[in-house]
């Protein structure tokens, strides 16, 4: 197992399993406290007319070894435990479900990967836990970050990723602001980050059309940040961390989500595609405003300082939408690109939509993909023309600050 626990970002972690053969997880009936939660196993959805998705595939019993899961299979040639388990982890975060790891291996054909140490779990039987896992992992989607594999013994659980070259979209949105390291983000950035994400999710609600499907735990996201919205080498963005709420303990689970609370949510503690719904809203209006969320200032360990950062979001767009001083909430980064402002109003509008009070009047992903697709970026040439005017704007100093996530 990992012999030091550290979260301290960049802090060198010196790693070594212990190989065991035999996997210990509470075995226990389910009562009132520890429901039994419904698996995938045998679910069949049907996603499209004619086409049929079935979730959840049977699972193998391979205990204290790393399983690969369903399009693991290629990383499968490509490392093994024994690569992991020389590999040297840098401390990435912590975040609901435990620490998280970059492993970076020598050789091999794949350089690092990301493990999760899965910590206050609920008490599921090894066949619930592997089944929800393999579900998780079926899920295909160029916007999805799905988990490689997967690692259960005595005392680690640990949950093995592709590392996002570009890191998350909180430190995209608000890392380096206001130092020469910073690299400007774009308007036609921020709308393809947009895009990608709502094609993502749209793909995750796609599954729960049928009552069966939505109780099978997997889906909706339930946890969705702009921390949990990795960008690879390309920036392309790519959802992580989706259905893994089912797994978690009661009291974990609510904790969830803090940075992007629906109402209802607050109230029931249930996670829905509407309680999704309005956290995506929320992401649009942090790529859009360049501000953080209180909520997600605390999070990410007071994040957002520096004049103005940290604001009750929506509290602030309703008002600012309200007495008509709309344009400036946009982040003064892309609000330059004049070009652009009719279709980053129209996202606002959609972000407005999507965090409505009442579910009810919320959009579904579907329709919210359609929308936020629908919206055009502008053409690299008039992107340049409005960066010169921006560089002016910038010498005048009138750039919103804000600082990035994790102390960075
Ligand atoms: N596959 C990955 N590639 C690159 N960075 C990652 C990857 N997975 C997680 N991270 C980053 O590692 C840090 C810790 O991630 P973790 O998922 O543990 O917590 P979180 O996303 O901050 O919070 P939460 O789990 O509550 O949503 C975050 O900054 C996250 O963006």
């Amino acid at each position: 197992m990992y012999q030091k626990d550290s979260t301290e970002k960049g802090t060198p972690v010196s790693t070594s399993f212990e190989s065991e053969s035999t996997v210990e997880i509470h075995h226990r009936e389910p009562d009132d406290h520890h429901p039994k939660i419904e698996t995938a196993a045998a679910v069949e959805v049907e996603v499209e007319k004619g086409e049929k998705l079935v979730v959840g595939t049977p699972v193998r019993s391979e205990k204290g070894k790393l399983v690969f899961l369903q399009g693991g299979e290629e990383e499968e040639a490509r490392f093994q435990l024994t690569d992991l388990l020389q590999a040297s982890a840098e401390g990435l975060g912590k975040g609901t479900f435990g620490n998280t790891y970059r492993a970076k291996m020598e050789g091999g054909s794949i350089s690092s990967v990301v493990v999760k140490r899965l910590r206050d779990l609920r008490p599921l039987t090894s066949d619930e836990l592997t089944k929800q896992l393999h579900f998780i992992g079926d899920q295909k989607h160029s916007n999805l970050l799905p988990p490689l594999a997967y690692y259960i013994s005595q005392d680690e659980k640990l949950l093995v990723s592709r590392f996002a070259e570009n890191g998350n979209l909180f430190n995209r949105i608000h890392g380096g602001r206001g130092t020469k390291d910073r690299i400007p983000f774009r308007w036609s950035a921020r709308l393809t980050v947009a895009q990608g994400v709502a094609r993502g999710m749209a793909y995750l609600h796609r599954n729960t059309t049928t009552k069966a499907a939505a109780e099978s735990g997997g889906i909706p996201h339930g946890n969705l940040t702009s921390t949990n919205v990795l960008l690879d080498e390309n920036e392309r963005a790519l959802v992580a961390d989706y259905g893994f709420i089912p797994l978690l303990a009661v009291p974990i689970a609510h904790q969830a989500m803090i940075c992007y609370r629906s109402p209802e949510y607050q109230n029931s503690k249930k996670v829905s595609r509407k309680t999704d719904v309005w956290s995506y809203g929320g992401l649009l209006l942090e790529l859009l405003t360049g501000r953080v969320s209180t909520y997600s200032a605390e999070k990410n360990g007071g994040g957002g300082g520096g004049g103005g950062g940290r604001v009750d979001l929506w509290n602030w767009v309703y008002r600012a939408v309200r007495e008509e001083w709309t344009c400036e909430v946009l982040d003064a980064e892309i609000g330059v690109q004049r070009n652009g402002v009719p279709g980053m109003l129209k996202l606002l509008q959609l972000a407005m939509r999507c965090c409505e009070k009442s579910p009810e009047k919320r959009p579904e992903m579907a329709e919210v993909l359609k929308e936020v697709e629908g919206i055009k970026a502008v053409g690299e040439s008039e992107d340049e023309e409005d960066l010169s005017m921006e560089q002016s704007l910038e010498d005048e100093s009138i750039s919103t600050t804000t600082t990035s996530a994790n102390g960075g």
